[in-house]
């Protein structure tokens, strides 16, 4: 559905934002993109949009080439920024305004998203405050029924019971032909969502793998002391004892901790990463 090949960017001469990059993404998932702070994250997400074009290689997205801005193409893709700025009109004429792009756009699918988020319906955006906006902009893209839907940090400035919302909202929302990519720092906020994880590190996707694959490889467990189990990975203190990342060599059904497997790959590089060489 997203293809990249050998797709090269930067922002000036020199300096390589996103590296020789080979991707794949597919219908039917929603993809978690992991990194640093100037990882490259959000770089990534506006060339498969075509709001950045890459300096060599290739980036396909259902056969359109991006860097065109083809109105089929648009149709079909929704990027939510992570900093934005709306007009001072009500959400029914927002909707007004911005649906007709989306041929797909489906109604009553915002309502029930809106709804979900509680955002009051009959005010002017200008007098929602920032999560409230959020929270319109999020039902708005999902609405779209878009076949690829970007989110560039989707929890940011959201309460804590919103973000409960928002996995509410968009587990069950995704078809089968559409592709969700989500990138966050706030991992814990998606770890039950997300199918697959990809980490970007100085231009490059250092992991790409399926949740599944990783608890398969690896195990999350609390333990009381270090002692008590064979060298982890990686540890951190817990509340009661050590959050730790092991190798899972008994076949342990565990739950992914994104953030700790984020912070385990980041560390322990060297360890965690030829466990998924294929
Ligand atoms: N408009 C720009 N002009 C020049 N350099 C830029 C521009 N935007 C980003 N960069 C640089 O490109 C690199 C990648 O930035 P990008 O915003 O893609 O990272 P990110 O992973 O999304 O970061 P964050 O997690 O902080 O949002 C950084 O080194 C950043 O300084």
């Amino acid at each position: 559905m997203i293809s990249l090949q050998d797709l090269t960017f930067s922002y000036r001469k020199g300096h390589l934002v996103l590296n020789n990059l080979q991707l794949h993404f597919e219908p039917g998932r929603i993809y978690g993109l992991l990194g640093k702070n100037g990882a490259g994250k959000s770089s990534l997400l506006y060339n498969i949009c075509g709001l950045l074009y890459p300096q060599a290689g290739q980036c396909q997205v259902m056969g359109f080439n991006p860097a065109k801005r083809q109105p089929a193409f648009l149709r079909q893709v929704y990027l939510l920024p992570e900093a934005f700025h709306l007009p001072d009109v009500d959400i029914d004429q927002y909707v007004r305004l911005y649906a007709p792009f989306y041929p797909g756009f489906d109604s009553a699918a915002f309502d029930r998203h809106l709804d979900v988020f509680e955002v009051p319906r009959r005010q002017q955006l200008h007098a929602l405050s920032h999560g409230q906006q959020k929270k319109v902009l999020i039902s708005f893209a999902l609405a779209t029924t878009a076949r690829i839907l970007i989110m560039d940090e989707p929890t940011n400035g959201l309460d804590i019971p919103s973000k409960r919302q928002f996995r509410k909202v968009i587990a069950g929302c995704l078809r089968e032909d559409q592709c969700m990519i989500i990138s966050t720092h706030q991992v814990k906020d998606l770890d039950s969502l997300i199918d697959e994880v990809l980490i970007l590190e100085n231009g490059r996707i250092i992991l790409k793998e399926p949740v599944t694959r990783i608890t398969e490889k690896l195990s999350f467990r609390q333990v009381l002391s270090l002692e008590e189990t064979e060298a982890p990975l990686y540890s951190e203190g817990a509340l009661k004892g050590y959050a730790i990342v092991a190798v899972n060599r008994r076949e342990e059904h565990s739950r992914l901790d994104m953030e700790m497997f984020f912070n385990a790959v980041m560390v322990e590089k060297e360890k965690i990463l030829p466990l998924f060489t294929r």
